[in-house]
C-alpha cells in the first residue's frame, strides 16, 4: 500500500458482514472503496442480498462462520489486507447466557486478532461500543463527552463486560509482529446507539405503537439525553478508517474513536418519535406517566420472571433493570478525534439520516403489516 502501489487492490474481511451494521460497512466498501480488489463477508448467517452483490465488478466472496472457532476465522483471514471486525452478539435482553456473549464477542475477538498475527494481516478494525464506557452502574451522566473525558467505567451486564474486554485485546494487540515480521496496527470505533435502515428496536417499537392504536407511552424524561448515530455514518467511519490506518499508523494505531455524527441530542424516546411521528405515531405525556420507582419495580419483575421462566420458556422483554439504567442516564459525546486523526466527516447530514430511516420503517412496517 505505499505510494508506488497505489493502484494495488486490496482484499478486505468484514465479520458479521450480514449484521445490521456489517450489511452497511459491506456496502459502504463498495461504493466508496476504490482499492477494493475483493471483498470477503463472513457471518453466522448469511443474507440472501449477498447474492446480488456477486455480480458487480469487485469480487464479493459469502463466508458461512463462526468467530468463535478459531480455524474458521484463520481460513477466512489469510490472504486479507484489512479486518473490519463487527461480528458481536449484542444482547442485553437476556436472551443469551453470559457464557454465549464472552464467547462470542471476547474469545472470537482472540481468535481474530490470532488469525491475523497467524496469518500476516496487518490492519484491523473493531466494532466497540460506547458501553464500554457507559453509562455504569451508578447512573453517572456523561454529558457531550469525548475520547479522553474522565469517567469511572464500572461493568457488570455481561454486554458491556465482552465488549470492554475484546476492546482491551484488540488496543493491546496493536504493534505485535504479523506473520513477515511487520507490525500489526489496530484501533477501535465505539458506537452509540445506531439507527437507521435495518434497526429492528425501532421496527419493534413501530409495530409495538401501531398496537396501541397509534399511542406510545413516555417513560423516560425528555430531559436525559441518549447518544444516537446514524448508521450510514459509522458505516462510512469504518471504512475511512480501515483506509487510513497504514498511512497514519503511527497516530491512529491504538487508538479508540467515538463514533458520531449531526444527529441531535435527544432522549431515547424523543429521538425515535423523528421518525415514528413521520409514520403516524404519538409519544403521549410531556412527562413519564409512570414514577420511576414503578418502572424499577417492573424492570425488576422482568427480570425475576425471566429467572423463574427460564427452565420453561424465554422471557425476555424490552424493560429490564439494565435497559432501563441504560435509557435513563444521559450519555452523550460531543469530540472531532476521528476528523483529526483520519479526516472523517459524517456522509449523511441529520436531514438525510432521518429520511432515509423514516422511509425505511415505512417499507419495512408496510410490507410486516
Ligand atoms: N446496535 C447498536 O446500537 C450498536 C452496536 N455496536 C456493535 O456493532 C456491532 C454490530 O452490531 P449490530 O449490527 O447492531 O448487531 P447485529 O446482531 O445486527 O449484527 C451482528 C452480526 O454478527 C453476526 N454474528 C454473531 N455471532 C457470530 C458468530 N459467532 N460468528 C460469526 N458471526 C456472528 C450476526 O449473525 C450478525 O449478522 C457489534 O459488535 C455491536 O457490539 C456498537 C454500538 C452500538
Ligand atoms: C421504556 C424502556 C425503558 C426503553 C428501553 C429502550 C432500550 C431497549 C434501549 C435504550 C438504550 C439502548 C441501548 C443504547 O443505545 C446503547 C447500546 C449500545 C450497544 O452497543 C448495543 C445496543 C445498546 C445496548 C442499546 C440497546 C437498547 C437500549 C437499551
Amino acid at each position: 500500500m505505499a505510494d508506488s502501489a497505489q493502484a494495488q487492490k486490496l482484499v478486505y474481511l468484514v465479520t458479521g458482514g450480514c449484521g445490521f451494521l456489517g450489511e452497511h460497512v459491506v456496502r459502504m466498501l463498495l461504493q466508496r472503496e476504490p482499492r477494493l480488489g475483493e471483498l470477503r463477508v463472513f457471518d453466522r448467517h448469511l443474507g440472501p442480498w449477498l447474492e446480488e452483490l456477486k455480480t458487480g465488478p469487485v469480487r464479493v466472496t459469502a463466508i458461512q462462520g463462526d468467530v468463535t472457532q478459531a480455524h474458521e476465522v484463520a481460513a477466512a483471514v489469510a490472504g486479507a489486507h484489512v479486518v473490519i471486525h463487527t461480528a458481536g452478539l449484542v444482547d442485553v435482553f437476556g436472551r443469551a447466557s453470559p457464557e454465549t456473549i464472552h464467547e462470542v464477542n471476547v474469545q472470537g475477538t482472540r481468535n481474530v486478532i490470532e488469525a491475523c498475527v497467524q496469518t500476516g494481516t496487518r490492519f484491523l478494525v473493531y466494532t466497540s461500543s460506547m458501553e464500554v464506557v457507559g453509562p455504569n452502574t451508578k447512573g453517572h451522566p456523561f454529558y457531550r463527552g469525548n475520547e479522553d473525558t474522565p469517567y469511572e467505567a464500572v461493568h457488570r451486564h455481561p454486554y458491556p463486560c465482552s465488549k470492554a474486554l475484546a476492546e482491551w485485546l484488540v488496543l493491546e494487540a496493536n504493534g505485535r509482529k504479523v506473520r513477515g515480521g511487520l507490525p500489526l496496527v489496530t484501533c477501535a470505533l465505539r458506537p452509540t446507539g445506531i439507527y437507521g435502515e435495518g434497526h429492528q428496536i425501532m421496527r419493534d417499537f413501530y409495530r409495538q405503537g401501531l398496537r396501541l392504536g397509534g399511542w406510545l407511552f413516555r417513560a423516560i424524561p425528555a430531559s436525559v439525553e441518549h447518544g444516537r448515530v446514524y448508521v450510514g455514518n459509522v458505516a462510512w467511519m469504518h471504512v475511512l478508517a480501515a483506509r487510513e490506518l497504514e498511512q497514519r499508523a503511527a497516530l491512529m494505531g491504538g487508538q479508540v474513536y467515538f463514533c458520531y455524527d449531526g444527529s441531535p441530542y435527544k432522549s431515547y424516546e424523543d429521538f425515535n418519535m423523528e421518525f415514528l411521528g413521520p409514520c403516524g405515531l404519538r409519544l403521549v405525556g410531556a412527562r413519564p406517566l409512570l414514577p420511576y420507582w414503578l418502572l424499577v419495580f417492573l424492570a425488576a419483575l422482568n427480570a425475576l420472571l425471566q429467572w423463574l421462566l427460564r427452565p420453561l420458556v424465554l422471557y425476555a422483554p424490552l424493560l429490564n433493570p439494565y435497559t432501563l439504567a441504560v435509557a435513563n442516564t444521559t450519555f452523550t459525546v460531543s469530540t472531532d478525534k476521528a476528523q483529526r486523526h483520519f479526516g472523517y466527516e459524517p456522509l449523511f447530514s441529520w436531514e438525510d439520516s432521518r429520511t432515509r430511516t423514516i422511509l425505511w420503517v415505512q417499507a419495512a412496517t408496510g410490507s410486516a403489516q
